[in-house]
């Protein structure tokens, strides 16, 4: 933590005798930041307040203040089959219906709760209370379908724009190949308006750098444990995506059990930051497990949960005098963390499945609270009233006006978005065994065809390479493409459910990014092969050689691109992507001549693109030329054999490309279309999923 400059600010008392840290610079209550919890539970750090919070104060007056109601919510989404939920509450949707397998099942039952600014909201409840699927539906990120009851947004019904909401999940998903500074600051930049400028970015990306204790490790890669790439600790990961969220200083700000996988002292700094983070004017509700006393402390409100169900909705510091009016709640026992004391009471509760707190609660909710804390509703009343003062808040429907829809222009997301592509590509196992492997395929090529004479005898040679090169490198282009979205499609579908970027500028960085990179290393195996196995010596063909060649290969790509978001099952796809690619080349005119191919199936081989790819290579390496005579006897199964020498077109004439098919340049053409086919199929599908 940067030490905060001893005349930086004052304590002081408000009326509810707590001391109140106020900035010397501002007098504004939007500055207050409440540390008494922080100074009596954790004397030896007493938060500080850096330069991001002293930058941020300075602007605080442009977060909208957000209120957010949930009155009677309940969430039923449909399970597929009924079997897996027969514990559960659950009712047939439609019976004589096809699917009358599928319920309903009720993940969460009339939750009445709210999240206010300058509050810090703790969720809690034991494992599968509900805290995740809350935090979705207040994300807006499960089918509306499935919610009912209603949301109020600074008091009206409606939701807040998604730009507005920061949500950091358990499951943090973060680029490999990226550092830690790159990784928040593509987050800053593409989520920060374009008028502000660069430098101030860079400037937000530090301090909070500096706030959540990333700035030693900022040039370190994140690493993935899946991959076996070392990388930063499970706490940092976590603490590089809070501090993503966190930069863009989000009006609502959800968080998932931040503090899972950190050390109890990291998470209560962590936890602090945020309390800070709620005195600018943030509504932060956070899903917490079991903290310990003190950060338990820092929290101003609590809900807690049971099977989906209210047990408590109040004040954090009523809630162990409300517990304990209950009859059958064990006191909280001497030298007992409050949190462990909560939770030990509420699965007590869920294993008698009595569910006697949540009837307690839902009996008269309000009046409960009011008998066991009095003095704090009060003041809490109070409180809030001063603040409302304060503080107008903005109506929904201007809060919808105040984000564009994407803050970052069309340009700009996609030089944000491909400079992150290249950035993760660089120095990727894959790549690194990609390189290996061409080496090992023009090693192996140039045993098997190295420098061919030209003549009769070599023409079968010429023909079977030809195929060869494109058989090698666009199966494992198509593997390939597929491999790496599939990895890529959870990362986009959490940042366009955030809004950071369009799917046109996504499509394209992802298109141009991988029609360069991927097609880099089998264009290098191509040109190398040309020369070393001396196909036609002339500067022009080669040129139209590496053309035809590197449409093909594009395709392949494209095609690869296709069938990962068409397929979205991963395991599905990997298994059906090499056959569907050899299918392709089968039918491309090598093994099987097309004059010879069957009519039912001729009229695939029209949308292969090995077909067009094959046809240009093979026309570019015969056209109009004559083969030598080999002096010893012709041995070629295709072409006009015999006639000596021979004219080169009489080579792919006798495979059936001939009228049209025959020129260089329609193949082209039609690859060309072929991909372009491709890639607006993959568009299209990829605006349609979700
Ligand atoms: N779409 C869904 N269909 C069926 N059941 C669901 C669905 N979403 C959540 N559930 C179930 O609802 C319960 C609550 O899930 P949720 O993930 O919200 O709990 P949680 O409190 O966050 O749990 P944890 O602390 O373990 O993360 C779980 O039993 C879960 O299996």
């Amino acid at each position: 933590m940067t030490p905060r400059p001893e005349n930086s600010g004052t304590i002081n008392n408000n009326n509810n005798g707590k001391e109140i840290m106020k900035d010397n610079n501002d007098n504004n209550n939007n500055n207050l930041v409440d540390v008494s919890n922080a100074a009596t539970t954790n004397k030896g750090s007493l938060h500080t307040k850096s330069s991001f919070f002293l930058l941020n104060e300075k602007n605080s007056q442009s977060i909208p203040q957000v209120h957010l109601e949930l009155e009677n919510l309940s969430y039923t989404p449909i399970t597929s089959t009924a079997n897996a939920n027969q514990q559960r509450n659950t009712a047939c949707l439609n019976c004589c219906s096809k699917k009358d397998q599928q319920h309903r099942t009720t993940v969460l039952d009339n939750i009445t709760t709210e999240i206010r600014p300058f509050e810090l909201t703790a969720w809690m409840g034991p494992s599968g209370s509900g805290k995740t699927s809350l935090t979705s539906i207040v994300a807006g990120l499960v089918d509306p379908n499935d919610v009912q009851g209603t949301l109020k947004v600074n008091g009206s019904v409606g939701r807040l724009p998604k730009q507005m909401v920061g949500v950091v999940w358990q499951d943090d998903l973060l680029l490999s190949n990226l550092t830690v500074e790159e990784t928040i600051y593509f987050a800053a930049r593409i989520k920060t308006p374009a008028t502000t400028s660069d430098a101030q970015v860079k400037t937000l990306v530090q301090e909070i750098m500096a706030e959540l204790g990333l700035v030693h490790i900022q040039d370190n890669l994140i690493g993935s444990a899946l991959s076996n790439m070392p990388g930063i600790s499970g706490g940092e990961r976590k603490r590089v995506a809070v501090a993503a969220e966190l930069v863009v200083r989000p009006s609502l700000l959800l968080l998932d059990e931040p503090s899972s996988g950190l050390d109890s002292t990291t998470a209560f700094n962590l936890i602090l930051t945020l309390k800070t983070l709620a005195s600018l004017g943030h509504s932060i509700a956070c899903v917490i497990h079991q903290p310990r006393t003190d950060i338990f402390k820092l929290f101003d409100h609590l809900l807690l949960l049971s099977k989906g169900r209210v047990i408590y909705n109040g004040q954090a510091s009523c809630a162990r005098q409300y517990l304990e009016t209950i009859p059958d709640v064990v006191a909280l026992p001497p030298e007992t963390g409050i949190a462990d004391w909560i939770m030990d009471t509420v699965i007590a509760d869920e294993q008698r499945q009595e569910r006697l707190l949540a009837d307690h609660w839902a009996r008269n909710p309000q009046k409960s609270l009011e008998q066991c804390c009095e003095s704090d509703s009060k003041n809490n009343k109070e409180e809030r009233t001063t603040t409302s003062k304060d503080h107008r808040m903005s109506t929904l429907n201007e809060l919808h006006q105040t984000p564009r829809k994407y803050e970052a222009s069309f340009w700009k997301q996609l030089s944000l978005l491909s400079q992150r592509t290249m950035k993760q590509r660089r120095g990727e196992r894959l790549t690194r065994v990609a390189a290996l492997l061409t080496f090992a395929y023009v090693f192996f090529t140039s045993f098997f065809w190295w420098r061919m004479p030209d003549s009769t005898a070599w023409v079968y040679a010429r023909n079977s390479l030809l195929f060869f090169m494109l058989i090698a490198q666009g199966n494992s282009i198509v593997v390939g493409s597929i491999s790496v979205f599939q990895r890529e499609r959870a990362l986009l579908r959490r940042e366009r459910a955030k809004k950071m970027y369009g799917v046109l500028p996504f499509f394209l960085a992802k298109a141009s990014s991988d029609m360069t990179n991927n097609i880099l290393l089998p264009l290098c195996y191509g040109i190398i092969t040309y020369w070393t196995a001396g196909l036609r010596p002339s500067f022009v063909y080669f040129l139209k050689f590496v053309l035809g060649y590197y449409l093909t290969l594009s395709c392949a790509q494209s095609m690869g691109f296709f069938v990962s978001i068409l397929i979205p099952n991963t395991q599905i796809a990997m298994i059906l992507a090499p056959p569907m690619t050899l299918f392709f080349f089968i039918i491309g005119g090598f093994y099987i001549p097309l004059s010879d191919m069957h009519a039912g199936i001729k009229w695939v081989s029209y949308v292969s693109f090995a077909r067009y790819g094959y046809s240009a290579l093979l026309v570019n390496e015969f056209e109009g030329r004559m083969i030598p005579c080999a002096d010893e006897e012709v041995a070629i199964s295709i072409g006009a054999a015999g006639q000596c020498p021979m004219p080169g077109d009489s080579v792919y004439e006798s495979v059936g490309i001939d009228g049209v098919f025959a020129s260089y340049w329609f193949n082209i053409f039609m690859a060309f279309i072929l991909q372009m086919t491709f890639l607006v199929g993959a568009y299209g599908l990829l605006r349609r999923s979700k």
